[in-house]
């Protein structure tokens, strides 16, 4: 496991979106390789997707090469602007050129499907997909994605789930599966402010009652926090 400190939201945001582009020019090399990213909701990913957007005169990466998947996302109307996907590309798509076939948001609710439904259907549509990225916020009670601590969420198995009674609202979500997450090659949280770090300590130190704790990429694992979360001594 690594840890990158940074000095505060801005600077996390900042340094995550540059190594952001640079694994994925790396992983792009010159080959016909698309690589596989799952992004994550939350107010510090959405500074990292503002700078993302904002440095985009730098780039270096295709991103017709680069599909698209989220973590977990609130089963809420398409239109509602909880929904995770729709807060990462309204940043993401004001500059970047993204293809729209390899960007897969999770289902809305009050399509066709209902929750359990909705979760089959993405899992249908993920495949074998293993990510070459995982990006990951983490909550003040040490989840990810949504799957959530002493809750059912954290003891499922199957690639994505259907999660209700959600302890952070709102009480219906979608989410990967810790199982899911663990094969991504490499899995990237993403972690700041002092709320977060009781958390951070334990799920650093490996604590597997936290989902934070139990997530792991199969080649590296890497932790991105600020002063405030994790600080240095
Ligand atoms: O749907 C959600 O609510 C988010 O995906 C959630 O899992 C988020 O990533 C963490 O709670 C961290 O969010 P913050 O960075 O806003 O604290």
């Amino acid at each position: 496991m690594t840890v990158v400190s940074c000095t505060d939201a801005d600077d996390l945001a900042a340094t995550v979106a540059h190594q952001l582009r640079r694994s994925l020019s790396q992983l792009q090399g010159d080959q016909d390789r698309v690589v596989q990213v799952c992004l994550t909701g939350g107010r510090i990913a959405n500074r990292m997707y503002q700078q993302l957007a904002d440095g985009q005169g730098d780039n270096t990466v295709d991103w017709k090469r680069v599909e698209f998947w989220w973590g977990d996302e609130r089963f809420v109307a398409t239109e509602s602007p909880d929904r995770n996907a729709g807060q990462t590309l309204a940043l993401l798509a004001a500059t970047i050129p993204l293809d729209p076939a390899k960007v897969h948001p999770m289902p809305a609710e009050g399509g066709l499907a209902d929750l359990n439904q909705a979760a089959v259907q993405y899992a249908t549509e993920l495949g074998d997909t293993r990510f070459d990225i995982c990006l990951l916020g983490m909550g003040p009670d040490g989840h990810v994605a949504s799957v959530f601590p002493d809750h059912p969420s954290s003891a499922a198995s199957g690639s994505v789930i259907g999660v209700t009674d959600s302890p952070k609202p709102p009480p219906e979500r979608l989410s990967l599966t810790l199982s899911v997450i663990n094969k991504s090659a490499e899995v990237w949280l993403i972690v700041a402010g002092d709320e977060k770090a009781p958390a951070a300590a334990r799920a650093i130190a490996g604590d597997r009652d936290l989902p934070a704790g139990r997530v792991k990429g199969r080649l590296r694992t890497v932790w991105f926090v600020d002063q405030a979360a994790v600080p240095s001594r």
